[in-house]
């Protein structure tokens, strides 16, 4: 059966409709005719796969990287970049409408500069066919896909990546396997710092101590790195948790946006397109400049190293930082430190429990992981904030519930501005401005 796909909806996904039937379709652009196969069922809900393409998308390019589609890393590489933008935009608006019921005009997206090469941090898995490989996970599944190159990584991150495969196979070191738990490779995590392109290389392995450690350090030092950390994670999924050393170089990497410095520690979260963050703290910095802030309370939820707190700390009388890693907080208390920064403090606190007894604070900066802050996490906000909130979103779906809630106790949303934080993937970053109604 033919299709014509309408747009791009959330997740990717091309949207066709056939009389009762949607049809959510992988790898499929707007004003494509085609053919698909079915991969699953959800009630009215058919998700595909193009099979074959009829009609061709005029949006359509070649991509520029050899795995793509195989790989899960990128999904809309032969997408062109404008409409990329559009289809983002729409989808923001189209969330907001059915999840939020919310019927808002979202602004533009603002671009990249960047549409390759953006990234700050990859998280390499290892894996095994016939010899050690290293790369990103197919979409869907856990197989890896051994990379050559990755389009949307710095280019010396395709070296690091090749050579650290040629001598783990030379070593023979084995790959953690997770059904059975034997075995020693997980991950490589490169991270490069937007100061003066220092790159820091993290070796995840499931054992502090394995066969052929010291050769493997050995050969690793000679690759052109600032610093290497060697951290043992047996089991947690999340790949940078556990405890690390420090095989060569310093602890962190250090950071920079508009003469704020920020040391970021191998496990910390930091944010991973330089270009489109500095986007959003200008954008976040043109809003503050409206309102009357000096003698203001801030709280900046769910901090990480202190991005926002201390990037504003000038506007505001004084600052309350709050984030569940412990090691990203006393980063964040070091970064004070370094900047001279002395009305901001921080707490090591799950965002909902510090909520329940907190005092009020004027204005909140809100920054959650995909989940959102959900609807119990903004009751507790409509009591404790008293001006302006500015929520920083990484997910449409969760984003739309949570502004619908904001908008029912007692906020008037003023604005919905995403941002291209990820070109070439159907990730969309976003913020949105909202006044307490007096
Ligand atoms: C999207 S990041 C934002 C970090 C920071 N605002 C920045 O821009 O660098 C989300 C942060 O929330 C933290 N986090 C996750 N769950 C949390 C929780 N339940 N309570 C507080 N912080 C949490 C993570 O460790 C991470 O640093």
């Amino acid at each position: 059966m033919s299709l014509k796909i309408e747009k791009l909806v959330y997740g990717g996904y091309g949207f066709s409709k056939d009389n009762e039937k949607i049809y959510l379709i992988d790898d499929g652009y707007p004003e494509e005719v085609v053919e698909v196969d079915e991969i699953k069922r959800k009630k009215k809900t058919i998700f595909a796969k193009v099979n074959s393409i009829k009609e061709r998308s005029p949006y359509r390019i070649n991509s520029k990287c050899e795995h793509f589609q195989k790989c899960g890393g990128c999904q809309w590489l032969d997408y062109d970049y404008k409409h990329q933008l559009t289809s983002k935009t729409n989808i923001v608006e189209e969330q907001l409408k059915r999840i939020g019921k919310l019927d808002i005009k979202v602004n533009d997206i603002i671009a990249s500069d960047f549409v390759y090469n953006y990234r700050a941090k990859m998280e390499f898995g290892f894996s095994y066919n016939n010899e050690v490989i290293l790369g990103l996970k197919k979409k869907s599944s856990n197989e890896i896909v051994d990379l050559k190159s990755c389009p949307i990584s710095p280019k010396e991150f395709d070296e690091l990546r090749n050579k650290v495969k040629i001598i783990v196979n030379k070593l023979n070191i084995q790959v953690y396997n997770s059904k059975n738990k034997k075995g020693i490779l997980r991950s490589l995590v490169l991270r490069k710092n937007n100061i003066n392109n220092k790159i820091m290389m993290i070796l995840v392995t499931s054992k502090e101590n394995f066969n052929k450690k010291e050769e493997l350090k050995n050969e690793l030092l000679k690759l052109n790195i600032s610093s290497l950390i060697h951290l043992v994670n047996p089991n947690n999924k999340v790949i940078l948790s556990g405890k690390y050393n420090v095989w060569y170089g310093n602890e962190f990497l250090e950071e920079k946006f508009n003469g704020i410095k920020y040391k970021v520690l191998p496990t910390s979260f930091f944010q991973n397109n330089y270009n489109v963050t500095q986007k959003m703290l200008d954008y976040v910095n043109e809003y503050l400049n409206t309102q009357n802030t000096n003698n203001k309370s801030l709280l900046d939820l769910y901090c990480g190293v202190g991005l926002f707190g201390l990037y504003f700390s000038k506007k505001f009388k004084n600052i309350k930082g709050i984030e569940v890693s412990k090691t990203s907080i006393n980063s964040a208390k070091e970064n004070a430190k370094l900047n001279n920064i002395k009305n901001i403090d921080f707490d090591a606190l799950d965002a909902i429990k510090f909520l329940k007894n907190s005092k009020s604070y004027d204005y909140l900066i809100i920054d959650p992981p995909r989940a959102g802050i959900g609807i119990e996490g903004v009751e507790l906000i409509s009591r404790k904030i008293r001006e302006g909130v500015v929520y920083i979103s990484c997910d449409p779906s969760t984003f739309a519930r949570d502004l619908s809630e904001f908008e029912k106790l007692g906020f008037k949303i003023k604005s919905v501005q995403p941002f291209d934080m990820f070109p070439n993937t159907y990730h969309i970053e976003n913020i949105s401005i909202l006044e307490k109604i007096k």
